[in-house]
């Protein structure tokens, strides 16, 4: 095909829905769909690349705004992507952050560009015929370490036959949903999703799990749900039981008090979640380990960036997620590799992912002992399977949710539940 092997001529945004199970955290439950978008861009050429991004109305028709500025855009030249996406959303930057209301910081231009950075690599990396882990300065390790995400979780979707993993509402179903993760991914870290009963609850859940799996490093993850005088109660409790305990109150300076009187080191993927929140972090030492995520930190070179500034600043690098598909997995493995400062298994819901439903073949994807090998194919190393896009799509479609709404799907089942921060 004649024309510029590296100038965008066609960027495609598509919406998909694939089925989640009914997950708690503090904000509600998922329901019954995680909603995701893929980007495809197309150069003159024809040579494709492919992103993967949150999928509410908002992100959705902020991407599309973008997509129209994209045409002609040299796909190694990500700083004039950063340019066109800044022009395409001009003075719309709040809300559409596309994780109920859980990271609300973060930039909207970052969250927008991020698919089409990793398109754009993908690119890139097909062109040269090197993975893109090679574009972010070379893969340090030869596979990726993630770690076992449990959640306290229903039976089954309301008026649905329970699903296969069953309820986890008590520290014994978590041992149960954490063997079956270890039997099946082989993974050596755990992080339990908390905020969702009283603390000393999910204190007892963690001392379970300490007690079956002796040697595993493990997380609790209460999503700012506690004050910070309880925070620090359970900090001290647990000291020495957990490998870091994440964002276990709100805001830089509530994590700051926290973080000075307790010997457990404090994470957070809520108060740091863009490079304007680094220096109050770092002069009020409010965390110790920071969970980067492309998709809100704008992309994977700036989550190699702030993998260097961490380094510089003497803090821990670990990886956050949200619901994902394969694109999303795929670039985090070759960021995972590329980033020699990664201090800890990142986090995935890949668990939480029905086998069978996805956007690109998985195969290149597959789990052994916890850890995900790094796809050495050119690019990304995952094709979009076009049937499939189309099939997700019209899941979207019949679907009928075009945004997460954890809160207001637990509401139809308990109207009085509340999001009241901190709950304890
Ligand atoms: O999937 C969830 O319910 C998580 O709570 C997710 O939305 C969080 O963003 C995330 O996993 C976290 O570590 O905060
Ligand atoms: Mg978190």
């Amino acid at each position: 095909m004649a024309g510029n092997a590296a100038r965008i001529a066609d960027v495609t945004v598509t919406p998909v829905a694939f089925r989640d199970y009914p997950l708690l955290n503090t904000v509600g439950v998922h329901e019954p769909y995680a909603l995701r978008t893929i980007v495809e861009i197309t150069t003159e050429s024809g040579v494709t690349g492919i992103g993967e991004t949150y999928g509410g109305t908002l992100h959705l028709e902020r991407l599309r705004r973008a997509a129209e500025e994209l045409t002609g855009l040299d796909v190694w030249n990500l700083n004039d992507l950063v340019a066109r996406t800044t022009r395409a959303l001009g003075p719309d930057t709040t809300g559409g952050d596309g994780m109920s209301g859980m990271v609300t910081g973060s930039s909207a231009v970052d969250r927008v560009m991020s698919p089409f950075d990793v398109a754009c690599l993908d690119i890139q990396g097909k062109l040269i015929g090197r993975p893109v882990s090679d574009l972010l300065g070379g893969a340090v390790r030869p596979s990726v370490p993630y770690s076992g995400y449990l959640f306290y979780k229903w039976a089954g979707h309301p008026g649905q036959e329970d699903d296969d993993w069953g309820a986890a509402l008590d520290p014994a179903g978590l041992v149960d949903q954490a063997r079956r993760m270890i039997d099946t991914y082989g993974f050596s870290s755990l992080k339990l999703k908390g905020g969702v009963f009283p603390p000393d609850e999910e204190t007892a859940a963690i001392r379970a799990l300490r007690q079956t799996f002796p040697d595993l490093p493990l997380r609790l993850d209460p999503n700012a749900a506690w004050s910070p005088k309880t925070s620090l109660r359970v900090a001290r409790e647990l000291d020495g039981v957990l490998q870091y305990l994440e964002d276990p109150t709100e805001g830089i300076d509530g994590m700051a008090s926290v973080a000075a009187r307790t010997a457990t080191p404090l994470a957070t993927n809520m108060c740091v979640v863009s490079f304007d929140d680094l220096a109050p972090a770092v002069a009020r030492a409010s965390v110790r380990i920071i969970l980067s995520d492309h998709h809100y930190w704008g992309g994977l070179r700036r989550c190699v960036q702030l993998s260097t500034l961490c380094d510089t600043f003497g803090l821990g690098l670990s990886m956050h997620s949200n619901s994902h598909l394969g694109i999303s997995l795929a670039a985090m493995t070759h960021l995972g590799a590329a980033v020699p400062h990664l201090s800890y298994a990142c986090d995935t819901h890949w668990p939480w992912k029905q086998p069978d439903e996805d956007v690109v073949d998985t195969e290149a994807l597959r789990f052994s002992e916890g850890r995900v090998t790094v796809p050495t194919a050119p690019g990304l190393g995952v094709e979009l399977d076009r049937d499939a896009l189309a099939r997700l799509h019209q899941q979207y479609l019949d679907c009928g949710l075009r945004d997460r709404d954890d809160t207001g799907y637990m509401r139809r089942y308990d109207s009085t539940f509340s999001t009241k921060t901190p709950r304890w």
